[in-house]
C-alpha cells in the first residue's frame, strides 16, 4: 500500500479533505467511489482528473468504485451550474450510459476480488425506491435549512433563474448513493471535483444521522489554465474521449498545445510518471523549451491511455505531415474522412475533375479555378519566390501543368504557401 493522499498532494491534485481521511486510508485497503452523470454519450478531458484519481486510488492498493448516474442523470446536478438544466429523456440517458461505461472500463483494472474496480449504476437502487420511503427514511434526516446552506443552492437562490424542486433534491439523492454504498459495499470514501464537496458532505451527514456511521471525503482541484481560459475547450468545442467525437489526432494536438506553465502542472495530474521522471523531463524541457519535451511526453502518455499506441502513431504522423517533413505516402494511406478531419479548419476549395483532366497551369489552378491566391500576378510572385508547393513539391514555374494525375486518392491536392499555410483542393 502507498499513501494515496500524499500522492494527490505532491501532484497538486488535492483540494479538500475531511479530517481523519488520510489516517483512515493509511490503515489499509479501503473502498471509495466517484460518480459520473450521463450528461453526454462520451466523457471529456474534464473528467480525466476524476479518472486519474480512481487510478491512483487503485494503484495505492484501495478498491475503486466507478458509479454511473442512471438515476442522478434523470435529475441534474445544480453544482456549479448557474441555470436549471433541461431534463434528459430516459432513452438519451440509456444511450449516454453505454458510451460512458465503455470508456470508464478502459482506465481501471476490473479483475474480480482484491482491489479490483467495480462499476455500479445508482438506477439499480433507485428504480424501486418508493417516494414515501425516500421522504421518510432519507429526507427526515436532513433539514431544508441544511440543504439550503449549500453553495450550489445558495447561488441559485440569489440568481435570477432559481432552482426547481427537482434539482434541489439532487444532493439528497447523491447523499443516499453514498449511504447505500457505505452500508452495502463498505465504501468509506467519496471523491470528486471541488464542486462536489457539498453533495459529498450531505452523504457523510446522512450516514452519521441515519446510522451513526463515519464516512470520509476528498475533493480534487478543478483544472485551470494559466491564461484564464476554460480547460478542455477548443474553438471546435469540448475535447471528448470518444475518437468519433474528437479524433485521436485532435486529442493529441490539444495536449501538445499546452502552454509551458500549464504543462508542468498537467504532466503531474494526467500521467502516472513519478516525481523523478517528471523532474528529469522538466530539466530537459527547460534547457530547450522550443522542443516541447514536456508537451510531447504528456500528449503521448495520455493519447495511449485514452486511445491506443496505434492511434498515437497515426496522430504523430498526421502532425508530422502538417507541421514537419511528413510524406505524401502517409496521406495516401488515409480514408476520405481521415483526410477531411486532418484538414478541418484549413481552407478548402472545390475543383472539377473534368477541368483537371484537360490539364491546368498553376496560375489558373490557384487563382482562377480556385481562390487559393487572390490573383494570377500574386500567384506568379509567390511561385517565383519559391514559396508554393503542391503535394509537398515546390512549384518551379507558373506554367507547370496539373492534371488528374496529381490527385491523391483520386480526390485531393494539397497546396502549401510557405511551410505552414495549407489549402486543400477537393475534386468532384
Ligand atoms: N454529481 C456528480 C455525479 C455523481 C452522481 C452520483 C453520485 O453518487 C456521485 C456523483 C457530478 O455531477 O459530477
Amino acid at each position: 500500500m502507498t499513501n494515496f493522499v500524499e500522492e494527490l498532494r505532491w501532484r497538486g491534485m488535492l483540494h479538500d479533505i475531511m479530517p481523519n481521511t488520510e489516517e483512515k486510508l493509511n490503515e489499509g485497503m479501503t473502498s471509495g467511489y466517484i460518480g459520473f452523470d450521463p450528461t453526454a454519450d462520451s466523457l471529456h478531458v474534464g473528467h480525466l482528473t476524476q479518472i486519474m484519481t480512481l487510478i491512483h486510488f487503485q494503484n495505492a492498493g484501495h478498491k475503486p468504485f466507478a458509479l454511473v448516474g442512471g438515476a442522478t442523470g434523470m435529475v441534474g446536478d445544480p453544482s456549479g451550474k448557474s441555470d436549471e438544466r433541461n431534463l434528459q429523456t430516459p432513452e438519451m440517458i440509456e444511450h449516454n450510459l453505454k458510451g460512458m461505461k465503455k470508456q470508464l472500463a478502459k482506465f481501471l483494472k476490473f479483475e474480480e476480488g482484491g482491489n479490483g474496480a467495480v462499476m455500479v449504476n445508482n438506477a439499480d437502487w433507485f428504480k424501486d425506491m418508493n417516494l414515501f420511503t425516500f421522504i421518510r427514511d432519507v429526507g427526515k434526516h436532513i433539514t431544508v435549512n441544511y440543504m439550503m446552506a449549500k453553495d450550489s443552492v445558495k447561488r441559485r437562490l440569489e440568481g435570477d433563474s432559481g432552482l426547481s424542486f427537482t434539482e434541489f433534491c439532487y444532493q439528497l439523492i447523491q447523499g443516499y448513493d453514498f449511504y447505500h454504498l457505505w452500508k452495502n459495499e463498505n465504501c468509506l470514501v467519496q471523491m470528486g471535483g471541488s464542486d462536489q464537496w457539498g453533495n459529498i458532505v450531505t452523504g457523510t451527514e446522512l450516514i452519521r444521522r441515519k446510522d451513526g456511521g463515519t464516512a470520509y471525503a476528498i475533493t480534487t482541484q478543478l483544472i485551470k489554465k494559466a491564461d484564464g481560459t476554460k480547460f478542455g475547450k477548443t474553438e471546435s468545442g469540448a475535447v471528448w474521449l470518444d475518437p468519433e467525437k474528437t479524433s485521436p489526432y485532435k486529442f493529441y494536438q490539444f495536449w501538445l498545445n499546452a502552454s509551458d506553465d500549464d504543462v508542468k502542472k498537467w504532466i503531474r495530474i494526467f500521467t502516472l510518471k513519478n516525481k523523478e521522471e517528471i523532474e528529469a523531463l522538466e530539466k530537459e524541457h527547460d534547457a530547450a523549451p522550443h522542443l516541447r519535451i514536456l508537451q510531447k511526453a504528456l500528449a503521448e502518455d495520455i493519447t495511449v491511455k485514452t486511445h491506443s499506441v496505434e492511434a498515437l502513431e497515426a496522430a504523430i504522423k498526421t502532425s508530422e505531415f502538417l507541421f514537419g517533413n511528413g510524406s505524401l505516402e502517409f496521406l495516401k494511406t488515409l480514408t476520405e474522412n481521415q483526410v477531411l478531419e486532418m484538414f478541418e479548419g484549413i481552407p478548402q476549395f472545390n475543383i472539377s475533375k473534368s477541368d483537371l483532366a484537360e490539364g491546368i497551369d498553376a496560375a489558373t489552378l490557384l487563382a482562377e479555378k480556385t481562390k487559393v491566391f487572390p490573383s494570377k500576378g500574386e500567384t506568379k510572385k509567390l511561385i517565383q519566390g519559391g514559396g508554393v508547393s503542391v503535394n509537398k513539391e515546390k512549384v518551379a514555374d507558373v506554367m507547370q501543368v496539373f492534371s488528374t494525375e496529381h490527385l491523391i486518392n483520386d480526390q485531393f491536392i494539397v497546396v502549401q504557401k510557405g511551410r505552414r499555410n495549407y489549402f486543400l483542393l477537393i475534386a468532384d
